[in-house]
């Protein structure tokens, strides 16, 4: 599975610092082709650009962009320098970069937004691994009047304002068109408002060699479906060998688990049964008369399952605490989603034979802590869950992140269109039909997350993101798995 290793800040200075005192490459010269390498992308992606305004900082972020300024100044384009902070705060390579564009007649002016008006393309430089706080004063001013004047904007390393981290904006950060990122991949880019404030992103290696990237773990592995593993589903197959799967919901209403049996179908489920209220079952058989619909969970039926999903609209009373029971000390394979999760953060249950599907809010209820906290460091909250929990667990949100206890992976689909009710209902019913078809718990977690995401990609491509329905994802998902 080709993945895309996505690395820390911290990571990222390590790997800097490893190369400069053990591989023998000087800062100033990654610093040298970090710019030279951003500024080829600048004129490949904004060929007429002749005037451009660099706005750095005072570290060596903006040390890149004195850098650019000169490769910019050497082509021929009109190159004005944005000094944001205190020059006397520069130093290092950044100091030898400011002199060295001082000897081609270029200095840093104060900013100002009349400046960034007349630009073709604006550079972000102020901040890159180094943000260690949120944004405010001149700093915070500056993103907003570069967000403000309209313009295309070349972030470098990382929109400054965004925690390379957590994918979260601190006080406020540049959105930028692109983003060349530096020697490795930062994990923030690609979670929570990284992927709107990064745009499209392009790691440049700069000569660091590959040995010393492999002294690092990633903190979390980017996943893309065409990556991921398929059930087998040989052309002999029959309904009997593609599995059963069982989902078990609906208390009150009935709509969730419907979507959740109707995901499962789609998704290749040999047989689809479901388990709900008897006021629902002529419900569910109309809508998709495939589906087997019962109001009772027998253990025979429990015995038949390959695979059990449950919570979809099971509601927390006596119900569907009752359903959860029976089913926990059985050991199917299981995915437990909305209510049955509410229901599982009031036990103090673990185990290694289940997917767990939280969304923020949920994973806030079984660590026993704020949604707040979750959302400030994802991969953090995922770890946590599951050395709490075990089994497998996926943390829905911009960027679902899937924990097997071995790595943490990043889903790279999805689009804001999945913010909507009943999303999470129909990838409940793709992981319960993925396992049913034989794939284990970590391969049906990280291939179904990036089918249902991929699918939302191609049902947003058609319909727009805006009002996007989760059934609407079916036939996209379906294309996909044939
Ligand atoms: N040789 C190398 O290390 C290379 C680094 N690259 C570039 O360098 C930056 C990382 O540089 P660093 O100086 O560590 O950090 P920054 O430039 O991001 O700035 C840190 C600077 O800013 C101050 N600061 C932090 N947060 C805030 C804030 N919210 N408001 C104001 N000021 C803040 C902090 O105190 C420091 O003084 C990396 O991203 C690359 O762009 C080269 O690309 C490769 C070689
Ligand atoms: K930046």
């Amino acid at each position: 599975m080709a993945v895309l290793n996505l690395y820390s800040a911290e990571q990222a200075r390590t790997i800097d610092r490893i190369a400069i005192e053990q591989a023998g490459v000087p800062g100033i010269l990654l610093m040298k082709r970090a710019a030279f390498s951003a500024f080829q992308h600048l004129r490949a992606h904004w060929p007429q650009a002749q005037r451009i305004a660099v706005v750095c900082g005072v570290g060596n972020n903006g040390g890149d962009g004195f850098a650019l300024a000169q490769y910019a100044t050497l082509a021929g384009l009109q190159v004005d320098v944005l000094q944001v902070g205190p020059t006397h705060k520069i130093r290092g390579d950044a100091l030898t970069m400011l002199h060295e564009m001082a000897d081609l007649g270029l200095s840093g002016l104060p900013f100002d937004t009349n400046t960034l008006a007349e630009a073709d393309v604006i550079v972000d430089a102020l901040l890159g691994t180094g943000l260690d706080r949120p944004v405010e004063g001149a700093y915070r001013d500056s993103i907003e009047a570069i967000n403000a004047s309209g313009r295309p904007v070349l972030a470098l390393d990382i929109p400054s304002g965004l925690s390379a981290d957590t994918g979260q904006v601190l006080g406020s950060a540049v959105k930028a068109h692109l983003t060349t990122t530096f020697i490795v991949p930062k994990v923030g880019l690609y979670m929570e408002q990284g992927r709107e404030c990064a745009g499209k992103i392009v790691c440049e290696n700069l000569g660091v060699p590959l040995h010393t990237l492999a002294m690092q773990t990633p903190v979390a592995r980017g996943l893309r479906w065409q990556d991921c593993v398929l059930p087998p589903r040989p052309a002999h197959a029959h309904k009997g060998r593609c599995g059963t799967a069982l989902l078990i919901g609906g208390d009150a209403l009935a709509g969730a688990i419907a979507l959740t049996a109707e995901a499962a179908l789609h998704a290749g489920a040999g047989l689809t049964q479901v388990v709900t209220r008897a006021e629902h079952r002529t419900a569910l058989l109309c809508r998709n008369p495939a589906l087997m619909v019962y109001d009772t969970l027998s253990p025979d039926r429990i015995e038949a399952a390959s695979a059990i999903g449950i919570g979809p609209g099971l509601g927390q009373n006596d119900w569907g605490r009752q359903l959860l029971r029976q089913i926990l000390h059985r050991d199917t394979p299981r995915v437990l989603d909305a209510d049955a999760l509410n229901l599982l953060a009031q036990t103090a249950m673990r185990a290694d034979n289940w997917i767990l599907t939280p969304h923020p809010g949920e994973a806030a209820r079984l660590l026993g802590c704020s949604v707040a906290e979750v959302q400030a460091d994802r991969i953090q909250a995922v770890r946590k869950l599951q050395q709490r929990y075990g089994g497998v667990i996926v943390l829905k949100g911009a960027g679902t992140l899937i924990d097997d206890g071995e790595h943490v992976d990043l889903c790279l689909h999805g689009n804001a269109g999945m913010a909507t009710g009943g999303m999470g209902d129909v990838l409940t019913g793709i992981l319960t039909a993925l396992i049913a078809q034989g794939l284990p718990l970590p391969e049906a977690a990280r291939s179904g997350v990036c089918l249902h995401a991929a699918a939302a990609d191609l049902a947003a491509a058609q319909h727009g993101t805006r009002g996007l329905d989760p059934t609407q994802l079916l036939a996209p998902m379906q294309h996909l798995l044939n």
